[in-house]
């Protein structure tokens, strides 16, 4: 799914990412955790596209992200979900428009579609917040929102950055059940996170192994859970 080698990345003159090395094997489940600052979210970003490694090599999907014109990254990002940290959402719209959103920008939209659409809104269990608008929704409906929007493309690979950041533990729980849900489903999951609970709660539900970022470097024999 993903293969990075020695990959590398800065935003100016000071590397966040140096000489990062791993693979992601399809159907795998990782967690991503390390200190506030880390480069958490700028390896996911790397992950999908959004950034381009300064150095070494990443892969994704077998093609290498730093050759990929903007039609090719578009194309290889359908088969990403991403779930954002900041859960941004357009607030006139209500919450099921959001959840479409990504079927409608890519002209997928339409009454086939609405009973898929219908279903995952039930999964996540968002069913009687469906027209709400984004501002009326809690942070785990929220949260869950994104979930769906990131995930009805039918991905193959979903990055979670934090997605328990804003919520109760219950809450938290529950995403995690999600996530793992969507991996027994053959999806590879990525999740970022600082919460080390959620990571030991997911022991009980699939084989998952945690990444550990510190100081640029990604130790990516972190043991199984
Ligand atoms: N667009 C940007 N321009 C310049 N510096 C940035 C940019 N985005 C992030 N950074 C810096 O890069 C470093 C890594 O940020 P990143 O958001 O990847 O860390 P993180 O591990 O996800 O942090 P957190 O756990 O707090 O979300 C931080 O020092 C941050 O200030």
């Amino acid at each position: 799914m993903i293969q990075m080698q020695d990959a590398a990345f800065g935003y100016g003159r000071d590397p966040i990412l140096s000489a990062v090395s791993l693979r992601l094997a399809p159907g795998s489940f990782h967690f991503l955790t390390g200190p506030s600052g880390a480069g958490k979210t700028t390896f996911l970003k790397l992950c999908y596209g959004e950034l381009v490694a300064t150095s070494g090599a990443v892969a994704i999907f077998g093609q290498d992200a730093g050759a990929l014109d903007r039609d090719r990254i578009a194309q290889m990002r359908e088969r990403i979900g991403v779930v954002h940290q900041d859960c941004e959402f357009l607030d006139h719209l209500p919450i099921r428009d959001n959840i479409a959103l990504p079927l409608t920008v890519s002209g997928r939209d339409g009454p086939a579609q609405d009973a898929n659409l219908d279903e995952l809104i039930a999964w996540v269990g968002l069913s009687a917040r469906a027209h709400a608008r984004p501002p009326e929704l809690s942070g785990g409906e929220r949260q869950r929102a994104a979930l769906a929007r990131a995930i009805i493309m039918d991905p193959d690979l979903i990055l979670a950055d934090e997605p328990t950041g804003n919520v109760d533990w219950d809450m938290s729980l529950r995403l995690l059940q999600l996530l793992c849900e969507l991996n027994k489903m053959g999806k590879t999951v990525l999740i970022a996170t600082h919460d080390m609970a959620l990571i030991r709660a997911a022991k009980a539900q699939v084989q998952a192994r945690v990444l550990r970022l510190a100081g640029g470097r990604i130790n990516a024999a972190g043991a199984d859970l």
